[in-house]
């Protein structure tokens, strides 16, 4: 690690800091990522947020993201909201510490089954999931919102590939989807860093919390009593569950406990469905306002699987220009738009100059991926800067949708082939026109989400 030669004490903070509240004037506490982008735009690539002595120290410049990410010196770091997501993932993968035992184990288990080629297994399950939302669409008059219908989907789609299980989300409500849904609000509320936003929450909301966190629990733990006391030998390719049932870790022979499993499938529906979800509505919101992008996709989807036909798993890589449209939706809207690191010697570390007390940082990626390597028009949707160059080597410092190092997400591969599948089987399928006049509206909860987008669709095909 380069050591600054001079520290300046005093990281770049917003104007009119308050003695005991700090940094408050101006807080969005509905929009805080869309805060810090205009903060950054003001303050710089570096900069501090201090509010009732909780220190914030954000960071999206391309040099020293490249430098938090180095593995050697710096760590994934579990703050207040990871701390408080793992009242619900436990030692789940997401929200479990680096030293914790359980992660290494998990990781060796789950890396195959989350791997490229192991998408073959799972392709079918997505497959039918995607055909059961156009079946949807296809009798439903009206537009529909793109988000709902995308968490549905993805929800489905983690219920059979991980599971088995069909939710069913688009023929009935799921009480399991809805408690999921609930719980990760809650959090995301009570893991606000306005201590006075925290406390509103009221005992009804905790009580309501805590049942509801029951009920998944139970509700898992009955899926995986049910397999194994009935063993799904029939599948040609294993779920998740039966990934994980039957695997052992390849360095001490162990199994996953039971308990840890569960986590597991509880954090898969906590770390892939919204995130999922999001990606492919607001690839939808951009492609209803590109007619040229819409049809671009098309063609290539006709190219190979012509006649409306399925989508067959070895196709899907050669659907470049939907990978693009999914690679440039997940630049300027990354579901999950931030990380954050932490300097592995204990204390005080510097960076950019300034001391960093706590040695732990955020990293915006909404900002670093709108940094001006990205060139003049960086607000622009534009898929052709992953089909140029532009997003190659030099870039991947710039472009860190999936976070960073040995903590990034094992589910990339999983999301992308659904995000690919489902983009090309819906843009073939429908003519889509946006609301005119909507402009898009970026909701925050745990993840980023595009709200309100309301598609009319009509079918081509
Ligand atoms: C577009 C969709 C997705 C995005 C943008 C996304 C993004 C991310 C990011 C940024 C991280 C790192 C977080 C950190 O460093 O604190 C992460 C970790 C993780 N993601 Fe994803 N994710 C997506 C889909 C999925 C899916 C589909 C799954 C599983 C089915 C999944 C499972 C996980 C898990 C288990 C981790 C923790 C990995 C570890 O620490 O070992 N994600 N994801």
């Amino acid at each position: 690690m380069e050591i600054a030669q001079t520290i300046s004490k005093t990281l770049p903070h917003p104007r009119y800091r308050l003695p005991f509240a700090g940094d408050i004037v101006g807080l969005d506490t509905a929009k805080p990522v869309q805060k810090e982008m205009a903060m950054a735009t003001e303050l710089g690539g570096i900069y501090e947020r201090k509010i009732f002595g909780h220190r914030l120290v954000v960071v999206s410049e391309p040099e020293l993201v490249a430098e938090v990410n180095d593995e050697k010196y710096w760590a994934k770091f579990l703050a207040l909201p990871h701390r408080k997501l793992r009242a619900i993932g436990e030692d789940g993968l997401f929200t479990a510490f680096n030293s914790e035992p359980n992660w290494h184990s998990a990781h060796a288990v789950l890396g195959p089954a989350f791997s490229k080629g192991a998408m073959r297994g799972y392709h079918e399950a997505m497959q039918e999931s995607v055909n059961e939302l156009l079946t949807s669409w296809d009798s439903g008059s009206g537009p529909v919102d793109a988000y709902d219908e995308c968490s549905k989907l993805t929800f489905d789609v983690i219920g059979r590939c991980a599971l088995s299980h069909d939710f069913g989300s688009f023929r009935q409500a799921v009480p399991f989807a809805d408690a999921i849904a609930r719980v990760l609000h809650y959090v995301n509320k009570s893991s606000n860093d306005v201590p006075i936003i925290r406390s509103v929450l009221g005992r009804r909301a905790t009580r309501q919390h805590d049942e509801d966190l029951q009920f998944i629990r139970h509700t898992v733990d009955s899926l995986i009593e049910q397999r194994m006391a009935q063993p799904d030998s029939s599948k040609t390719s294993p779920d998740l569950l039966e990934h994980m049932l039957s695997t052992p870790d390849p360095d001490t022979g162990d199994r996953l406990a039971l308990e840890n499993i569960r986590n597991q499938i509880i954090t898969f529906l906590i770390a892939g469905n919204e995130t999922t979800a999001s990606t492919i509505a607001f690839a939808l919101h951009f492609l209803s306002t590109r007619p040229d992008e819409m049809q671009r996709i098309r063609a290539e989807v006709d190219a190979v699987a012509p006649d409306g036909t399925d989508i067959e798993f070895e196709n899907v890589p050669k659907l470049r220009r939907t990978r693009h449209v999914v690679d440039e939706t997940l630049r300027l809207w990354p579901a999950a738009p931030g990380y954050f690191r932490k300097a592995r010697e204990r204390g005080a570390t510097s960076l950019g100059g300034y001391e960093v007390p706590e040695g732990w940082v955020f990293v915006l990626l909404p900002q670093l991926h709108r940094s001006p390597e990205w060139g003049p028009e960086a607000d622009k949707f534009n898929p052709d800067r992953f089909a140029t160059g532009q997003a190659s080597d030099t870039n991947r410092r710039i472009y860190k949708p999936w976070g960073t190092g040995l903590r990034a997400c094992i589910g990339r591969q999983f999301a992308l082939h659904e995000a690919v599948l489902a983009l090309a089987s819906i843009a073939r399928r429908y003519e889509i026109r946006a609301d005119p006049g909507y402009q898009l509206d970026v909701r925050e909860a745990v993840t980023m989400r595009p709200h309100g987008v309301r598609l009319s669709v009509s079918r081509r095909l």
